[in-house]
């Protein structure tokens, strides 16, 4: 157990990275067919040795420059607590009216309580409804939790649990919140959404859309997992933050599901970079960007921007922006698909991202970023320290399938400040 708990506090994309939230992918990733694919959101079916194999390029290169933190960890870990444990349990089953599971649940220890709730739970086939049903669990798995981004976000000093787009991925963020309120490792308060009285169904905001540009700009995709009602709901909170603060909003659009979060179409690579998918977010398009100016607890202003980068740059941040794929547009739409512009930094100018796909990693090499292959950084072949603007490769055949890349399956619960 970690003896001083962590403060979060993130103001940043970019700043050097001390605590994130990770989890491996289990056999959660697994427990689906191609006719339930879809349902679980994902594009394709996984296959999980690849997968883990690939995973482990990622978790090896973050254990080597943060402190790293597993959800099944922290989860078993706060099972020790019975009340916690009876009312963790007891707040799920009520979620997904399954209470007739509570009293087995309660019966396992607290690594199997853990591992059921993130794996999914067996429907007993010992009712004639149940032995009847096409459903083969009673709590499904949580096909998506590796992507760790999206169940809950470090907003500055305070946590904020997502309320999440898909039934699928809520129990997500109730694991999340519990983590969050009781784990020993960190010391924080929470805003929670599904907490809130005034919080109706269509409100939903999902860590993939919400970028913390610098201390005073958030940058916020608005989609299919991220509602105007979301936004507004975030709002509501930045409002009680001192200063001004800038919402910049992206609207993106709906299909096809590459484009889930503003992740996917925009990341922040350094002080003055940032790599983009210049199909939306250079050429004329539908999809407006909007910025919001909150002072002193109102709105002071809503406009219509002429675009993300022409945005961002009126209020002084000016982005070189890296295509995503280079310049031919199929290689651009081939690699977006790949999760080829989300990018992880751990720090300005160091990246994670998927070694697949070499257009986009072209573009940045010559943009001055070193190509840097994961496997080299975990043997210690090379020493990171030689170099400061890379891209670190980790393979991706597997993990892109389940629809995201190296910044989805990160969750910064600390950075440090960026000298601007
Ligand atoms: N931050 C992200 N872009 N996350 C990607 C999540 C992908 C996941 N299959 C979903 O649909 O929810």
């Amino acid at each position: 157990m970690s003896s001083t708990p962590i403060v979060p506090h993130v103001t940043s994309e970019i700043g050097n990275l001390e605590a994130v939230i990770l989890h491996t992918p289990g056999p959660e990733v697994e427990n689906m067919t191609p006719g339930n694919a879809e349902r679980a959101l994902y594009s394709d079916i996984l296959n999980l040795p690849v997968a883990i194999e690939e995973y482990q390029q990622l978790s090896g290169v973050l254990n080597k420059v943060s402190k790293t933190f597993q959800v099944k960890d922290l989860l078993t870990e706060i099972l020790i607590d019975p009340d916690i444990k009876v009312s963790l349990v007891e707040r799920i089953c009520t979620h997904e009216k399954v209470l007739n599971i509570k009293e087995d649940l309660l019966s396992l220890n607290n690594k199997e309580l853990a591992a059921q709730l993130i794996e999914g739970v067996a429907l007993k086939r010992d009712s004639l409804t149940t032995f009847l049903s096409d459903e083969r669990y009673a709590l499904r798995p949580l096909h998506n939790f590796f992507f760790t981004r999206d169940a809950s976000v470090t907003v500055y000093n305070q946590i904020m649990i997502s309320k999440m787009a898909n039934k699928v991925r809520e129990r997500e963020s109730i694991i999340m919140d519990a983590i969050f309120n009781y784990s020993p490792h960190f010391k924080t308060s929470i805003i929670n959404p599904m907490n809130t009285w005034h919080v109706g169904t269509e409100t939903f905001i999902e860590g993939g859309d919400v970028l913390i540009a610098r201390d005073d700009i958030l940058i916020i995709g608005n989609g299919t997992r991220t509602s105007t009602q979301g936004i507004d709901f975030l709002a509501e909170q930045i409002k009680t933050q001192k200063g001004k603060k800038h919402i910049v909003v992206q609207q993106l659009p709906e299909s096809p599901e590459s484009f889930i979060h503003l992740d996917m179409i925009f990341t922040l690579l350094d002080r003055d970079t940032c790599m983009i998918y210049e199909p939306l977010l250079r050429q004329e398009n539908s999809y407006a960007t909007i910025l919001m100016t909150i002072e002193n607890g109102v709105v002071k202003e809503i406009s219509r921007q002429p675009g993300l980068l022409q945005c961002l740059k009126s209020l002084g941040m000016d982005l070189k922006p890296v295509p995503c794929g280079g310049t031919d547009l199929w290689q651009q739409e081939r690699e977006q698909w790949h999760s080829g512009a989300n990018f992880f930094a751990h720090g300005p100018g160091k990246l994670i991202g998927y070694a697949r796909n070499v257009h986009t990693l072209e573009a940045l090499n010559q943009a001055g970023f070193s190509i840097i292959k994961a496997a080299d950084v975990i043997s210690n072949k090379t020493d990171l320290s030689d170099y400061e603007k890379y891209v670190i490769t980790i393979e991706g055949s597997e993990l892109p399938r389940g629809g995201g890349g190296a910044r989805c399956m990160t969750m910064p619960v600390r950075r440090s400040k960026v000298n601007w």
